[in-house]
């Protein structure tokens, strides 16, 4: 899978590229991810404009259309293979492991960052992105929203964790809707605490049972709305994908 990303500030993903898992999985050339600074299609030089105040006063600066979708439209161009576009917002669909799932079945996606007050609505309108939010809150920007999906998205391509950290089981995964067990390691006994006697008896059928029943009481205690009595459709944003 090949990641592009279109940012104000490609050095704010220099040291997420670096950790290990994506990392490894670059360098077995399981995901590929290029950066694109926006102010390179700015059209003045040297002041590499992108950005203006909005029509109709407000506060902050929008980022521009014409360099936007420029910049796009060249990015896109790079590769045969054409991108799926997500456009980063606080006003869009929530993303969910449903959504990681979906997005893992993607050969190219773009991220398109933005900053300040966001994009002009014409970026939007002409474009047509999947707009994606990673929570009802407000970033600073795009680029942490862009982090959040490629973390979410390079675990579930195939080959990227081993068998032992399979992503199968876990919370999310795959329609799987409960909240994890307690997990212990070494040492046996900490400060008092120690590990629960089931999980040192080597039986496993006990293990699974206890296991699965401190998932049903941690998700009705804290996430009752996981449960499949309770489940109900995440509403799709009328401009996304099914
Ligand atoms: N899940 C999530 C994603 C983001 C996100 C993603 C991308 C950008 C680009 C800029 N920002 C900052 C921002 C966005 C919206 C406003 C509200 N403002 C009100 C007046 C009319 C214009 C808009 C303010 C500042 C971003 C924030 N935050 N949270």
């Amino acid at each position: 899978m090949r990641f592009d990303v279109v940012t104000l500030f490609p050095a704010i993903f220099d040291g997420y590229l670096t950790q290990s898992l994506l990392d490894k999985a670059i360098v077995r050339g399981l995901v590929e991810i290029q950066r694109h600074n926006l102010r390179d299609w700015a059209e003045d030089t040297p002041h590499r404009k992108v950005d203006d105040r909005p029509f109709g006063g407000g506060p902050g600066m929008l980022l521009q259309v014409e360099p936007t979708v420029t910049c796009v439209r060249d990015v896109d161009a790079m590769c045969d293979v054409p991108a799926r576009k997500i456009l980063l917002t606080p006003q869009g669909r929530r993303l969910d492991q449903r959504l990681a799932e979906d997005l893992a079945t993607s050969d190219r996606i773009m991220l398109m960052c933005g900053r300040y007050e966001g994009f002009d609505q014409r970026v939007l309108d002409i474009l047509q992105p999947e707009e994606i939010s990673i929570g009802d809150f407000v970033l600073n920007g795009g680029e942490v929203a862009a982090m959040t999906i490629i973390d979410a998205v390079v675990r579930l391509l195939p080959g990227v964790l081993g068998d032992e950290q399979s992503s199968l089981d876990d919370s999310f995964s795959r329609g799987n809707r409960m909240l994890e067990f307690p997990q212990y390691t070494r040492p046996r006994e900490f400060e008092g605490h120690t590990v629960p006697d089931v999980l040192l008896s080597g039986d496993h059928a006990a293990i699974a049972k206890w296991r699965a029943e401190q998932s049903r009481v941690k998700t009705i205690d804290r996430r009752r709305d996981l449960l499949p009595e309770n489940s109900k459709p995440n509403h799709e944003h009328p401009n996304q994908r099914s």
